[in-house]
């Protein structure tokens, strides 16, 4: 199994890596590109690393090495936020950065499975999508926005605040990844209730909780290190689903014939041909439903200048 890392000098990058490194299945390769030329440097301090996973990395402007024959690609290559800003204050720069990469993915690795951590994470995955289509290769089940912070905070907040097992919290987070896109059903966990104050409360803390690390990193970047974890997980499961794992399911923004938006983050079931199924997200409350159909306006206008971006 190969799985390549783009950005992968970076904050989330580097965490990303190290966490790969070290979790990966035994004979694994990971193949770690970024433009800034310490990359094949963070590879060997990797390769340090007494674990069975081969790290390479290539710096320069051409990522056609690190992705061939890679099985999965991890794309972080980007500008992250600063404090004032929004994400989709980030698309001016990380859209052409998507488009380029994206445009040697469907070169070199027209079948990999691609996630997408750049923000805005709502339009980049559409980017990409258009990008491979374009070239004529686009599958729709090869193709995920990385929505996994969403639901790693969710359990996190709602374990904390109910007293529970982190362990044991289990959340799907639905609709995108940013603002009022970002609604975590709480309705659904396992052994807790919450009052409509409580769920306000949450539901806002979950859809901030970005915010809340850019102001607190004051200028310094957003979220990298629990990012890395995010991204190591759903990166985990999407070798597991390759590798014909059973039951492996993970939220994640697909364009999977939602009613809802051409991409929309719902729980997908994973397998040797990326998302094996789009799963039913269930029952909703009120609240939950309300917030999903107040979304989808900011939904599509996000998508469609993702689409016209690239057309
Ligand atoms: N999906 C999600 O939940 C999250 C997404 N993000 C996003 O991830 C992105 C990266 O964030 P950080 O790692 O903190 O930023 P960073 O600035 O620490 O790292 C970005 C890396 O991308 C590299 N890069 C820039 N242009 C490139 C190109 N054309 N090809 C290859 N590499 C390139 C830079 O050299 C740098 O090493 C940002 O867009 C951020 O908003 C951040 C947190 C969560
Ligand atoms: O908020 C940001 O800019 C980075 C991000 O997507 C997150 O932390 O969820």
């Amino acid at each position: 199994m190969k799985v390549a890392v783009l950005g992968a000098a970076g904050g989330i990058g580097q965490a990303l890596a190290l966490l790969l490194k070290t979790q990966l299945p035994a004979g694994s390769k990971l193949s770690l590109y970024d433009i800034a030329p310490v990359t094949p440097g963070v590879a060997v301090d990797l390769s340090h690393i007494p674990t069975a996973v081969e790290v390479k990395g290539f710096a320069g402007q051409d990522p056609s090495a690190a992705l061939e024959g890679a099985d999965v690609v991890l794309i972080s290559a980007g500008v992250a936020r600063k404090p004032g800003m929004d994400r989709s204050d980030l698309f001016n720069i990380n859209a052409g950065i998507v488009r380029n990469l994206m445009e040697k993915c469907a070169a070199t690795c027209p079948k990999a499975l691609i996630g997408i951590i750049t923000n805005p994470v709502n339009t980049t995955v559409a980017i990409a999508a258009e990008v491979l289509k374009a070239a004529g290769v686009y599958d729709k089940n090869r193709l995920f926005g990385i929505t996994t912070l969403d639901v790693i905070r969710s359990e996190t907040f709602i374990a904390e605040a109910k007293g529970l097992n982190v362990a044991d919290v289990k959340v799907s987070v639905i609709g995108g990844h940013s603002g009022v896109t970002i609604l975590p059903l709480l309705s659904q966990v396992e052994g807790v209730s919450f009052t409509d104050e409580e769920v306000a409360a949450m539901t806002t803390r979950i859809q901030n909780a970005g915010t809340e690390v850019v102001e607190a990193k004051a200028g310094g970047g957003s979220a990298t290190l629990s990012m890395g974890q995010a991204a190591c997980r759903f990166g985990l499961s999407l070798v597991r689903g390759l590798q014909g794992d059973d039951n492996v399911v993970e939220c994640a923004y697909v364009d999977g014939g939602s009613e809802h938006a051409e991409f929309f983050a719902q729980p997908v079931l994973l397998g040797k041909n990326g998302v094996e199924k789009v799963l039913a997200y269930g029952d909703v409350s009120e609240f939950e439903a309300n917030a999903r159909d107040a979304m989808l306006d900011t939904l599509k206008a996000d998508i469609t200048l993702g689409v016209e971006f690239v057309k």
